[in-house]
């Protein structure tokens, strides 16, 4: 079994980011949408120039953005991915695409309507990000949803040859019991904070776990 992607979200100081980015995650995440880890694009651009490793790939994550709300913070940022984490229509979808050229992955919440609207997006996004939603929190719950219904989601993304991420509530205690679904992507920011912020204790102690678990699976 290969190792999952890693992605780190909802970095939103530049301490957040000094520990992430000197992490083994591949993909860091940034909030352009309501939430208290929400960031400023301008901000992030002068903390990017603060760190030595410029190697991770840049996660944008919107809700419902207007194209001049991506145009402002691509303007100031240069981003990999762009994460639409509301309820996006597949021509809003298109719109971004033709705007932007880059990778989209389309946040969706477990629900009984997730795999129709996997079959729905799959056309005109590049991955999915597969999250849990509590009451009118889109992300960054720290909740996990019934992960029994992981097999279904990545054998939909298979099909598609999409980029599957699970999300929600994931965190080192439970990060064993995740890998054993095989999953390709694994998304996390709550499960490594302390007190709102990133831990390094936790980031570590999460990287431990990903790293026995592969050498003990080969
Ligand atoms: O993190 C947020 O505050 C957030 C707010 C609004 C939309 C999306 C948000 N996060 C998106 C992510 O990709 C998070 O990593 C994902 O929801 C998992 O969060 P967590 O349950 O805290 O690990």
């Amino acid at each position: 079994m290969s190792s999952p992607e890693l992605k780190y979200c909802g970095i939103h100081s530049l301490n957040d980011l000094k520990l992430t980015s000197s992490a083994n995650a591949t993909y860091l995440g940034f909030i352009f949408a309501p939430s208290r880890r929400k960031v400023d694009p301008s901000e992030v651009s002068s903390w990017l120039k603060d760190v030595a490793d410029h190697s991770k790939k840049l996660v944008g994550v919107f809700v419902n953005p207007s194209i001049s709300e991506n145009e402002e913070v691509l303007g100031a940022l240069k981003l990999d991915v762009i994460q639409l984490h509301g309820e996006e229509t597949v021509e809003e979808i298109k719109s971004v695409r033709e705007h932007f050229h880059i990778p989209i992955w389309k946040a969706l919440h477990h629900t009984p309507k997730t795999t129709l609207l996997m079959e729905k997006f799959h056309n005109v996004v590049d991955g999915f990000v597969i999250d849990s939603r509590v009451g009118g929190q889109r992300g960054g719950t720290g909740v996990t949803f019934d992960w029994s219904h992981i097999p279904v989601y990545l054998k939909l993304a298979k099909k598609y040859q999409k980029k599957c991420f699970i999300a929600g509530g994931i965190t080192p205690e439970n990060v064993q019991h995740l890998l054993s679904y095989e999953v390709t992507g694994i998304d996390l920011s709550s499960g490594i904070e302390e007190k709102n912020s990133k831990s390094l204790p936790k980031i570590q102690q999460l990287e431990e776990r990903l790293m026995n678990h592969v050498h003990i699976s080969r």
